[in-house]
């Protein structure tokens, strides 16, 4: 189907929205230099996302890009260019019904990647018993796999991985882990997709303090 462009008034009013969300994640140190980038999925097939390489702390609702939302390529051209990471969102708005998607690099998301990933094989990061497990909005919030992929100089070579993963696996989380890079969420609009990732960023410290294999060794201790 032929995407249709929306209008300007709509474009505006998403961008200046993007262009929030940016700004307080970057104001967090979730996208240090111009890392991360942010999208929503717009009607009639197309979507707006972040324009490459910009300081994501200091964006306006210019500094967006159309794409088509099943693809990644531009809808029209234009001075911008899309974020270099645009197919991953692609990837999972052809394979979830996600109408957000946010991706930084956080501390403790990036630092869980860079330890549960390995370069060349998709791997899982198990996550079980965490309260905060309910704020991801999985069917069985007792425990999931958050996917690790391996992090492509091939960008698009990440997103066919995603869109592999994503299609096989109707039970994965609204997330993703890229080793040695960052985490992406989704959701059905922005303050979902960023809820989400608050949720996994605070789950990943957790998991960084108590250490591998804590939780297991607990649940078998003094309050079985
Ligand atoms: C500042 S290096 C980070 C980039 O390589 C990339 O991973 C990133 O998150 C931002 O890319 P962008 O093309 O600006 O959307
Ligand atoms: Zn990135």
């Amino acid at each position: 189907m032929t995407p249709t462009v929306v209008d300007d008034a709509e474009r505006e009013r998403v961008g200046s929205e993007i262009a929030a969300v940016s700004r307080a994640l970057y104001e967090r140190g979730w996208m240090p230099g111009t890392a991360g980038n942010v999208s929503v999925r717009l009607p009639g097939g197309t979507a707006l996302i972040t324009a490459s390489g910009r300081d994501k702390g200091d964006m306006t609702a210019q500094d967006m890009v159309v794409v088509r939302a099943d693809t990644g390529e531009e809808a029209a051209p234009g001075p911008l260019r899309a974020s270099a990471e645009t197919t991953i969102h692609s990837a999972i708005y052809r394979t979830t019904d996600a109408d957000a998607v946010i991706h930084v690099h956080s501390p403790y998301a990036t630092a869980v990647a860079c330890r549960a990933g390995r370069r060349t094989h998709l791997d899982s990061l198990r996550i079980e018993r965490f309260e905060l497990l309910k704020g991801l909005g999985l069917a069985d919030p007792t425990g999931t796999e958050v996917p690790v992929f391996p992090n492509w100089p091939d960008v698009p070579r990440i997103a066919a991985d995603v869109a592999g993963h994503l299609a096989a696996t109707p039970q994965a989380p609204p997330a993703l882990l890229i080793t040695d890079h960052g985490v992406t969420t989704w959701g059905r609009d922005l303050a979902q997709a960023r809820n989400r990732l608050e949720c996994l960023e605070s789950i990943c410290r957790l998991l960084l303090m108590v250490g591998p294999g804590l939780p297991a060794e607990a649940k078998e201790g003094v309050n079985p």
